[in-house]
This record gives structure tokens, sequence and C-alpha cells, in this order.
């Protein structure tokens, strides 16, 4: 099989199984017979064909007789990753878009090559013309078909946002992300308090053709120059780093934890957060770390064990559900809720067409409860922290104020919005709050 096979095969896959397509794309990535050129490739259509699907769509139907519904799966994706690579990929010259998707065709949908061959010269030929909605006429019609958001979501952003700040955050939705890693204090040299020293971290990574740039921002935070292979190396599996987002090792700054300290993680799988917070209290004290799914907490476990950690508890924990003997029990807790997950959508594309008007509403009422559930459990005088990796303010702010206004021994210390187009990470919200 080669690079559009196997992307075409993915592709197939997310839609017969919904399935997530970061996850799809890893396991493909795992057959050590496809090259990292070959990969990149394959990461190209297959996102850029997932995270444009709407525009695709909107274009495909100007061209084509048959109604996008109508189509069977393959049919579909051949002609959106065929338009994709017309419309994005320069250096694919149009007549070989064209023929290797009759060849795609004429192998996984034969009746259909000679319509996926007329659909696609068509576009080539009028790709210039295309008209889209008017920007200053139909303004989420526009932003909804130009950056293929599902009308709902535009919607409920130019609400919140208004019309050209919505239109950044779509923009930086797009896969143009470089990845950035936590280094372990715990395995790294480092300073004594806490630094690690950057030049040797630098020159051990290189030694693997790894190449990092240090994040001025953020203490031991590093940016990944290319994306591919960086959880393989020696260095990784030795527990040198984390593969975390700036934003994500915000939070455990943010939380402060302190050596000796015990802290509670509600929401913690896979332990992105929870090994930060262990790290930096020195590997020394108690963290409790739950998570719903005992599958989630064996990650947890593992990530500990690659990292050299050993105060984590990690216990299968529904955390919407009181323990009463954790009352006042923690100096700090963290809620790192579950989330539409809309600050993400640059590093998993597929988030904004899993996500309903619906599950939003049922998340915020999840988030509500594990908040006020565990907000019990912390010390008076102690720190909680809310974060979430989504932009949405009903999921934010609301919820916090809604939270103060309920509670009155909290008070609000910080509040951080983090976002792609603005801080370079993913989107974010952090409030830290004090019991008094
Ligand atoms: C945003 S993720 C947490 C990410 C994690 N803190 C990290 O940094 O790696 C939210 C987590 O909450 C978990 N979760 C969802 N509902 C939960 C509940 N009722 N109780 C405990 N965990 C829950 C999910 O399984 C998911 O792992």
């Amino acid at each position: 099989m080669n690079s559009r096979d196997i992307s075409l095969s993915i592709l197939n896959k997310y839609d017969y199984d919904k399935a997530y397509v970061n996850k799809l794309l890893a396991d493909t990535f795992k057959n050590k017979n496809i090259d990292n050129k070959d990969k990149g490739l394959i990461n190209e259509l297959v996102l850029g064909s997932i995270e444009n699907r709407y525009l695709l769509d909107f274009i495909i139907s100007q061209f084509s007789k048959i109604k996008i519904k109508k189509m069977s799966v393959s049919v579909r994706n051949i002609l959106e990753m065929g338009t994709y690579q017309l419309l994005f990929l320069d250096k694919i010259p149009d007549s070989a878009v064209c023929n290797e998707s009759v060849k795609l065709a004429k192998k996984y949908a034969n009746r259909s090559s000679g319509f996926i061959n007329a659909v696609l010269r068509n576009i080539s030929r009028n790709k210039y013309n295309i008209k889209y909605p008017d920007k200053t006429e139909d303004k989420i019609g526009y932003l909804s078909i130009y950056y293929s958001f599902p009308k709902w979501i535009v919607e409920k952003l130019v609400d919140q946002f208004g019309f050209e700040f919505c239109e950044d955050i779509l923009k930086s939705s797009f896969k143009t992300y470089y990845p950035a890693i936590r280094a372990n204090i715990l395995k790294v040299p480092n300073d004594g308090n806490g630094k690690v020293k950057t030049d040797e971290f630098i020159d051990t990574l290189k030694s693997e053709n790894i190449n990092i740039i240090p994040n001025e921002d953020i203490q031991n935070c590093f940016w990944v120059n290319g994306k591919l292979d960086i959880n393989n190396s020696e260095s990784y599996k030795n527990g040198l780093y984390t593969i975390q987002n700036p934003s994500s090792q915000l939070t455990a700054i943010t939380l402060d934890p302190k050596p000796n300290e015990i802290i509670i993680d509600v929401c913690a799988a896979p332990g992105g957060k929870t090994t930060h917070i262990a790290e930096l209290m020195k590997n020394k004290g108690r963290v409790l770390a739950f998570d719903i799914y005992q599958h989630k907490i064996d990650l947890i476990n593992k990530s500990a064990n690659r990292l050299g950690i050993d105060i984590i508890e990690a216990v299968k924990h529904d955390s919407s559900i009181f323990k009463p003997e954790l009352v006042e029990y923690a100096d700090r807790v963290l809620v790192d809720a579950p989330c539409s997950g809309f600050g993400v959508i640059h590093t998993k594309p597929d988030i904004k067409w899993h996500r309903n008007e619906n599950d939003i509403k049922e998340l915020i009422k999840i988030q509500e409860k594990i908040l006020s559930v565990s907000s019990k459990y912390v010390k008076k005088g102690g720190t909680l922290v809310y974060s979430t990796c989504t932009i949405l303010k009903d999921e934010n702010e609301i919820q916090i104020s809604k939270f103060l206004s309920e509670n009155r021994d909290y008070k609000l210390i910080s509040e951080k919005r983090l976002f792609t187009h603005i801080d370079g990470g993913s989107g974010f919200y952090i409030a830290k709050l004090k019991r008094i």
C-alpha cells in the first residue's frame, strides 16, 4: 500500500468507527515499514482532509450532481482528499492529483472512477473562481465554510468574542503547530532550584536528532522543531521529558505544589499534570490521582514509572462522588475538568466534528459537580485550581463566577486565558482560588 492507500484507509476507518484520528495515525505509524517522508504525506492528507471537511464538501457540491450524503464513504473520502490537494498542496501538480485519485477509485470505488475523475478535473479548472459566502453579508456562513467549522460553534464564538477575534481563533486552529516538552527535573541535571541546565539538555537531545528551543516564558519547557517520533527516543524512554503543551504546563506551575504537601488531582489521566506536580514536589509528599477510567489509571502509573516518580497514588474514582474522608485533607486540589476541548483543535482537528451542543451542556453539569465536590477537599488556606483546554466562557469564566457566588469561603487569586493565536500553545483556562 502506498501513502494514498494508507491515508484513504485511515479516513474510511475514521468515518466507519468514529475513531479519533490521532489514534488511527499513531497506530498506523507503529508500522516500521513506513518511512518519515511517507508519514509526513499521510499526516498531511489525513489531517488536511479532516480539518477542512466543510470547505471541501462545499466545493465538491458545486461540481457534483450526486449529493455528498448519497456518496459511499470511499467516494467521498477520495474526493475530499483530492480536493484538499488541489486547493492546498502546491507541490503536487493537479494532473497527478487527478490521476492518483482515479487509481484509488479503481481499487476502492471502481464504478465511480469516471465520476471522481470528472469532478476533480472540473474543480482543478475552476478552483480560482469558486464563490464563497460573502464576508459582510453572511458572516457566520463565511467563517463556517472558509474555516470549516460547524455553524453552531462559530455562532457561539462570535457571540462570546466578536467576529474578528473569532476569525483569529478559527485561523489558528489549523495544524501548523510545534509540539513542546517538559524536562523532568528529577532526571535532567539542574541547578538545584528546579531549573534544568538548558545547554546540557539541548545537547543531549541533539545527539538523538531532536532539536529543541527553550520556551522563554515557562521554566523547563521547550519547543520541539519537528513532530515525528519524539515519543520514541532513548531520552523519552529514560524519562528525561514529557510531551506536554506549554499551556498545559502552566497549570501545575499555577497550582505551585511544594515538597511534602498533600495534593489531590481529581481528573488526572493520562497524568501529564499529575507527574508535573510530583516533579515540582521533588518526588516528596503525597499525590492522590483520580480518574473515572481504569485503563487511563494505568497510563498515569506507566508515566510515573518512566519518569522515576513514586509519590503518586492513582485510583479509579468518579470525582463527582463525594469522599467524606477527604474533607479538608489536601493542601492543594487540581480540577483539570473534562471539557469540550475547543482549545486543542489545532492538535485534534476532529474535535469539531465529534462535539454537539448537548455535549457542552452535559459537560458543564459534570464540571460544576466535580468542582463543587472537590472544593471540599481543600484545607482552609489551601489552593484550588480549575483548568480546562477549552476557550468557551460557559465552561470557564462563567463556571468559576457561579462557583464563587455559591462558595463564599473561596476567593479568586488569578485567572489566565490562553489562546493559540496569542500565546502559541493550546487554548486554555486556568483559575486559581484560595480557600479562606
Ligand atoms: C482534561 S482530561 C485530564 C488531563 C490530565 N489532567 C492530564 O494533564 O494529563 C479530563 C480527564 O477527566 C476524566 N474524567 C471525566 N469524568 C470524570 C469523573 N467524573 N471523575 C473523574 N475523572 C473524570 C477523563 O477520563 C479525562 O481523563
